[in-house]
């Protein structure tokens, strides 16, 4: 556990960029310092592993005060990721992973080794060590400073903007990839953003900062999304955020019996097969969902192949985030939301005005909730 008790840092010209900041990290979890430019977001990470001395208050990780340590030997144990991956340019990538080991001792041999095990676990390809920084991607040069960060096993780390250098789409994966791994990982990470989004997915906590460096709101982020602390903390989420909110409020939704057809059935067959608004979902011999055809729209003679297919609607999962199920239902070219089961195979089809039940339901606890069809769990 990270702990900052009445923290403050004034700079040498007065600036005071972070001011009786009192904020616990929890084990295994990932803590998350947002708010606009300015507030204190990087001094405060950085007192933690002393690159920045506090002003005064206590820094304790895992109740050892981290200003009675030794500096140096502080930072080698606790991972540092920053933008842009912060790699040696001069060094390979497997060097790059490896430094902190060498540093510490490890054999080469074994170092090099484990690093290449490390650029894996963050899904890249070994063979990548043996580049130099510049030869790498953007999102390339991120992992790899995740896999640095991670190459001394140390339990906690320390992440500033980690994914903000690349475009959004990579960094999408980035995040999924870095939920994954900190599934299996379990370290106590405390990370920085300037992103309301990214705190929203990635932390278990987070803390709104605002400028001066003091805590607007600490909290889990339904709760952050349902009762924002003030006007400041609700501008600062911005917008959709009752809608934002259903990402985290998981249910089970009314589901329909979906009729299908295999892809390679004839036309003549879909349109036997398709509802009354002439959509059909289409399968894969395991059931999981392919899109949906309209056989009226597609020659007589003809059968369905994937160029048949309309461009399907999101996909939700039994049990799911209500979010991703009104949105299953919303994105639908036929509004029935295709709803599939862990293995990816098709469970059956929600309705946006159930989903819409549910969370009504939801929202007024004493009403007994409505269930039509058969509800999944
Ligand atoms: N070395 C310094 N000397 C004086 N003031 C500083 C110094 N470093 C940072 N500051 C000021 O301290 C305040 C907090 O800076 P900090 O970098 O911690 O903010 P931040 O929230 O991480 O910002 P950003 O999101 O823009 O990176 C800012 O007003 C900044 O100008």
């Amino acid at each position: 556990m990270i702990r900052l008790d009445g923290v403050t840092k004034q700079y040498p010209d007065g600036t005071v960029a972070v001011d009786d900041l009192s904020l616990t990290a929890p084990d295994r979890a990932i803590t998350v310092l947002v708010g606009p430019s300015g507030c204190g977001k990087t001094t405060t990470l950085r007192m933690i592993n002393r690159m920045i001395e506090p002003t005064s208050g206590s820094v304790t990780i895992d109740g050892q005060d981290v200003l009675a340590m030794d500096a140096a030997q502080l930072r080698r144990g606790i991972g540092y990721v920053i933008q842009h991956g912060g790699l040696f340019p001069h060094h390979t990538v497997e060097r790059n992973v490896a430094a902190v080991p060498l540093l510490l001792g490890t054999a080469k041999r074994e170092a090099i080794s484990r690093a290449r095990e490390l650029l894996e676990l963050v899904g890249l390809d070994p063979a990548l060590g043996r580049r130099y920084p510049s030869q790498l991607s953007g999102g390339q040069q991120q992992r790899v400073g995740v896999a640095r960060a991670l190459a001394a096993d140390p339990p906690v780390m320390l992440m500033d903007e980690p994914f903000s250098a690349v475009d959004p789409v990579v960094r999408e994966q980035l995040q999924d990839e870095f939920l994954r791994l900190q599934g299996e990982l379990g370290k106590t990470i405390v990370m920085v953003t300037h992103d309301i989004d990214e705190a929203i997915k990635l932390g278990d906590h987070v803390a709104v900062l605002q400028v001066g460096g003091r805590i607007a709101q600490l909290a889990r982020p339904a709760e952050l999304l349902a009762h924002p602390a003030d006007n400041f903390v609700a501008d600062f989420l911005g917008r959709d955020r009752g809608y934002r909110a259903l990402g985290f409020d998981s249910a089970s939704v009314p589901l329909h019996d979906e009729p299908t057809i295999p892809l390679g059935a004839t036309v003549a067959e879909a349109a036997a097969r398709a509802g009354s608004d002439g959509w059909v979902l289409v399968v894969d011999d395991r059931r999981h969902p392919q899109g949906w055809a309209r056989p009226t729209d597609l020659p007589g003679e003809g059968s369905i192949d994937e160029r048949s297919l309309a461009l399907g609607g999101t996909l939700a999962r039994v049990g799911g985030p209500l979010r991703v199920a009104l949105d299953a239902a919303l994105s639908s070219p036929s509004r029935r939301g295709v709803v599939v089961d862990g293995d990816g195979a098709l469970a059956g089809t929600c309705r946006a005005t159930e989903v819409l039940s549910v969370i009504e339901a939801r929202e007024r606890p004493s009403d007994p909730g409505e269930h039509s069809a058969h509800a999944v769990h």
